[in-house]
């Protein structure tokens, strides 16, 4: 009605003036509707998980709103010249890829095959390590623990690679499975799979770790027999029970042997547990060098938080918030008498001597 009013007022030729400038209007209001249509429906913004110990798969979170921001700028740039947009074809700009990674959905790429494994040591810290290593950007890893060399071996490894996050050329694929490491098989199908892998064993001192093996054991089972009962087949006489998991995980010479039958020395990094928790920066630099990755990850990304009494990340790539491993990493430990940890003590010094002298490093434990 207002048009009919409007056309009869003015001139044939400003009358075809304004027809043209409704129909710009119409078109541009429409083309910014599916616009912010379209980011609205494919970005649903996450909320940062609180803690990484739980199935991470996605550490975060912010990225969506990285990407909306993006796609925002695009919506809002007119004055873009067609060939300064990229070809469908084009390789991913490193800001697009690494928002993808920290978001823990990354499009680009395919999915591969790891290239580093962290095969252990139960409680020694391997949730740490992935969780630091992670945040590289030439890391893409796998939240939960696969279990593929144990448990689901003949689930087959296009299963398994299934599992993996996509990567590009540059960026390396890892998971940990901290049993591989006592897993008799492991050694021989991981070097099925690639002669190359890389390996990384966390170790701690093994009577620290059996007792946190054992606190994490009766944390789900409050009924099971004391840590003394378990330790011995006869105290008195300090006879250790080496059947006993929380005891066998620590002999690591033991398996570290069957390891040499497959695998070189030199493709097996060995992490101190105790150096992970009082310099994590260190330890991740020898990680990273390791891995033959630019030492991206520093002291700045870590800070002592005092409550927890563990480093934790300061500013994960995936989100502004400071991050500490989830509650049961750092347990208050079940106590123990003294005399058990030293007769403990003295059962695993000529299996860690050996140790030592066969990485060529001593880690320091008495
Ligand atoms: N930064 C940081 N935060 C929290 N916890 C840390 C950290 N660095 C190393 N650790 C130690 O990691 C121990 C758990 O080891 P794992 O992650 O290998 O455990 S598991 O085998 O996956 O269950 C865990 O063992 P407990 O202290 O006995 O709970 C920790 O001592």
């Amino acid at each position: 009605m207002a048009y009919r009013v409007l056309s009869s007022r003015v001139a044939p030729s400003s009358h075809r003036l304004s027809r043209g400038f409704l129909c710009i209007f119409t078109l541009s209001l429409s083309v910014t509707y599916l616009c912010y249509s379209h980011i609205f429906r494919s970005d649903a913004v996450t909320m940062p998980s609180q803690r990484f110990g739980e199935p991470l798969g996605a550490p975060g979170s912010n990225a969506g709103a990285k990407r909306l921001l993006h796609k925002l700028h695009h919506c809002t740039s007119p004055r873009v010249a067609p060939d300064a947009r990229p070809a469908p074809s084009a390789a991913p700009r490193a800001r697009d890829y690494k928002a993808a990674n920290a978001s823990g959905a990354q499009r680009y790429g395919n999915k591969k095959l790891p290239n580093a494994l962290i095969v252990g040591v139960k409680k020694g810290g391997t949730r740490a390590v992935l969780e630091f290593i992670r945040i590289h950007p030439d890391v893409r890893a796998v939240g939960t623990e696969p279990h593929f060399f144990d448990r689901n071996y003949d689930k087959g490894l296009d299963w398994y690679r299934g599992l993996m996050p996509r990567t590009i050329e540059s960026q390396i694929t890892m998971e940990k499975t901290p049993s591989y490491f006592v897993t008799h098989e492991a050694p021989r199908r991981i070097s099925s799979m690639s002669r190359n892998t890389k390996l990384i064993v966390v170790v701690r001192n093994p009577v620290t770790r059996a007792i946190s093996d054992y606190t994490q054991t009766l944390s789900k089972k409050p009924d099971i027999p004391s840590f003394e009962e378990l330790a011995f087949k006869n105290r008195s006489e300090g006879e250790v029970d080496t059947s006993w998991n929380a005891i066998r995980i620590g002999m690591y010479i033991l398996h570290l042997e069957n390891w040499l039958q497959y695998f070189h020395l030199s493709q097996i990094h060995f992490v101190s547990g105790e150096r992970l928790i009082t310099d994590p920066a260190g330890e991740l630099g020898r990680v990273q060098d390791f891995l033959g990755l630019k030492r991206i990850i520093t002291d700045k990304h870590f800070y002592f938080n005092r409550t927890k009494g563990f480093p934790c990340l300061k500013k994960p790539e995936s989100s502004s918030q400071p991050r500490c491993l989830g509650k049961s990493k750092g347990r208050t430990h079940v106590q123990i008498d003294q005399e058990v940890i030293e007769q403990l003590r003295d059962f695993y010094r000529p299996f860690n001597v050996k140790f030592f002298e066969m990485v060529g490093h001593d880690f320091r434990w008495d």
